[in-house]
């Protein structure tokens, strides 16, 4: 196990979440690699030497690719730890390709944080044996400014079934059907421009972004399923019941 992170370097640094943690580290006082797609093996070779911490910023579909190369570089105590939306996946292929200490993360934020928005990072370690490494990379996080939480891969996926997930199948869906009524524009009010507010950057920035966290979240299914038999007992008039059970959300003094 290393004893502290000095040397982080990471995959995809000039993406957006790549830029946003290597300016945070940088800041720290660290030193900071950068890696890509151009990078060659040579590069990549340079940068894993003496490194503490990989960080892969990459999307989930480009997993496999990249640990195909970085992988046969690595060498225990660097961390190999990723960033990505889902987990049970992504852990899964660290695991398989890497027997140094692995950390799976997930930052519960897109490049640009809204304000009075509290970032929170899921963190969890790959076995159990590399509990020590994920708390150095939630210390990492924490003295970014970021709340790290500990979780499991598939605690973590399936809540993000419904964060992401489920928000956007809906979200989707929902906007499909409604688009089908001729004339529908005419007839929108304060509420529903509120939704149409509300989904307009994950339908006209992050599509692609939410497609591929929704297809590759294993429990999504599940949750169309539950949510599907909550649509139905709304289509068999049980608003009351459903409508108290959402409420939950706005019961207690916590924020959310
Ligand atoms: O900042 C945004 O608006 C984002 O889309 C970021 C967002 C999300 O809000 O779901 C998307 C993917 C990441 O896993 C985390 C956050």
């Amino acid at each position: 196990m290393t004893q502290g992170i000095d040397h982080i370097t990471i995959v995809g640094a000039s993406g957006q979440m790549g830029s946003r943690f290597s300016a945070d580290f940088a800041g720290l006082g660290l030193t900071v690699s950068g890696l890509g797609s151009r990078s060659s093996d040579e590069d990549v070779r340079a940068a894993l030497s003496g490194c503490d911490l990989l960080l892969l910023s990459v999307p989930v579909t480009a997993m496999d690719a990249v640990l195909d190369r970085v992988s046969p570089h690595l060498e225990a105590p660097t961390i190999l730890c990723d960033v990505g939306s889902v987990k049970v996946m992504p852990v899964k292929a660290m695991l398989k390709r890497y027997e140094g200490p692995v950390v799976g993360t997930h930052p519960l934020f897109g490049a640009v944080i809204p304000e009075g928005f509290e970032p929170k990072v899921a963190v969890m370690p790959g076995r159990e044996r590399d509990a020590d490494a994920a708390a150095l990379v939630a210390d990492l996080f924490t003295r970014c400014g970021y709340t790290c939480f500990d979780s499991t891969p598939s605690d973590h996926d399936r809540a993000m079934a419904y964060i992401q997930g489920l928000n956007y199948t809906s979200t989707v869906a929902f906007l499909a059907a409604a688009r089908d009524v001729d004339g529908i524009k005419e007839f929108v009010t304060p509420s529903f421009k509120r939704r149409l507010d509300a989904a307009a950057k994950m339908l006209t920035q992050d599509t692609e972004l939410f497609e591929i966290i929704s297809e590759s979240n294993p429990f999504l299914q599940e949750v169309s399923r539950k949510f599907m038999s909550y649509l139905s007992l709304a289509a068999g008039g049980d608003l009351d019941l459903l409508a108290d059970r959402a409420q939950w959300w706005w019961r207690n003094d916590e924020s959310y």
